[in-house]
């Protein structure tokens, strides 16, 4: 299990295995020591490769912002900005649920999605925000806001890509507690979330849904080609999933790749590996966004004799909510940035006095774009 081995990691390496001449990639990883030991694997397999690296952390208001800065001072436009960076914090496994629904008809969906069988136990950041919300969806919300100049241009198009789940269930999210502050699904919110922020986004920086929801004010304001999309990894055998059963060693979870490959031959939501993972991260980066469905999830699969493939499916997710939703992120941002600026002006203050503060510090978000854009 190394580090940044992920479904990030897999992309990357996909990526780079494709002829896509001029490609520049720019990983943005929390952790730089993490990230350098990415960066020289695939530097290995592909010595030709344009990569840089760069600090963020999407559970920090002010590392997205100081990683957004860098960004616009790095490059002229991006063409897509892959949100895969996520946490599920503190699995609980329910295992009685776990046998209860192993011998009732919900087995497939039990295996499919996790339902009923996983809680997580969340807690606050620094930025009074909770983690998993934070982490999962807010983060990135902030990242797409600050990088608008470089991914919306008149005459082209940029792509936005999530990293959602089949976790993501329609009732563990509350649009009067966004963050679920309440609640013991946090990842599922989160994702669910995800979901619904990738429509309104389409909403209000692309003319597909503008032109059909004519109610939508400013929409014109901010149209521009930015088109969003969601994945569905399926299930994956990550840092993320053995963080599931802490107790269960490395080589257990080997052992039961045997048991894994049967389950395959009943749901092809079992890809298992990253690289069969970073199927519908991969398609989508070779499809014109315009023809893409905002309203469907991309699903990676792979079939019981272990042939990958990506597959829409319709998201239980509709307009209202996606907009209710995007209008809570803002106002989310408006007092966050309020608070950052009051605490910017304290530090300034605290430095005179000679105070040193360091930044905390994987692979999660993915930039990508084209040769010459420097
Ligand atoms: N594995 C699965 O079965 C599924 C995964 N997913 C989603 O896929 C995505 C990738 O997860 P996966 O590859 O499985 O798991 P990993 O844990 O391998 O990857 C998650 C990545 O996110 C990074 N990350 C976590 N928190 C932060 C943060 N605060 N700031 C910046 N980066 C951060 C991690 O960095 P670091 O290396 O430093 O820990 C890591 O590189 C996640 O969004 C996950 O929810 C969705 C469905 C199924
Ligand atoms: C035989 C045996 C021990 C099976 C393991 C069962 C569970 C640990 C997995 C079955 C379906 C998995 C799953 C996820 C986690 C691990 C399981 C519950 C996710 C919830 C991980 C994160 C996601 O985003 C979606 C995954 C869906 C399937």
């Amino acid at each position: 299990m190394s580090p940044c081995s992920g479904i990030g990691l897999a992309l990357c390496e996909r990526l780079l295995s494709q002829d896509t001449e001029g490609l520049q990639l720019c990983l943005a990883c929390r952790n730089m020591r993490r990230a350098q030991a990415a960066r020289w694997a695939l530097l290995s397999s592909h010595p030709a490769a344009q990569e840089a690296l760069l600090q963020m952390d999407t559970s920090s208001i002010s590392s997205v912002h100081t990683a957004a800065q860098e960004v616009k001072l790095r490059y002229n436009r991006l063409d897509y900005l892959y949100l895969n960076a996520g946490i599920m914090p503190n699995p609980q496994f329910d295992v009685k649920g776990f046998f209860k629904a192993f011998f009732s008809r919900c087995v497939i969906t039990m295996f499919a999605t996790g339902e009923g069988i996983l809680t997580q136990k969340d807690c606050v950041t620094p930025d009074g925000l909770q983690q998993v919300f934070e982490t999962n969806l807010f983060g990135h919300f902030i990242l797409i806001r600050e990088q608008e100049p470089l991914l919306c241009h008149a005459g082209r198009t940029s792509q936005l890509i999530w990293t959602s789940s089949s976790n993501a269930h329609r009732s563990a999210f509350k649009l009067e507690d966004v963050q679920h502050q309440r609640g013991t699904t946090p990842y599922s919110s989160s994702k669910y979330a995800s979901d619904l922020l990738s429509l309104a986004l389409n909403t209000h920086y692309n003319k597909q849904i503008s032109a059909l929801s004519l109610t939508h004010t400013h929409t014109a304001l901010t149209c521009c080609g930015l088109y969003s999309s969601v994945i569905c990894p399926g299930f994956v055998m990550t840092n993320l999933t053995y963080s599931i059963l802490p107790s269960f060693p490395a080589f257990l979870w080997t052992l039961l790749m045997p048991v894994f490959w049967l389950i395959r031959m009943f749901t092809n939501t079992f890809t298992l590996s990253p690289y069969n993972g970073a199927e519908a991260l991969l398609w989508l980066f070779k499809q014109k966004p315009e023809s893409l469905d905002p309203q469907a999830k991309y699903h990676s699969l792979t079939s019981g004799l272990g042939n990958n493939y990506t597959q829409p499916q319709k998201m239980d997710i509709d307009l209202e909510t996606s907009d209710a939703l995007y209008e809570k992120l803002l106002q989310i941002e408006s007092e966050v940035r309020k608070k950052l600026k009051e605490k910017t002006k304290g530090l300034q203050y605290s430095c005179s006095t000679g105070i040193m503060l360091t930044h905390n510090s994987g692979m999660e978000s993915i930039y990508s774009c084209q040769a010459g854009d420097q």
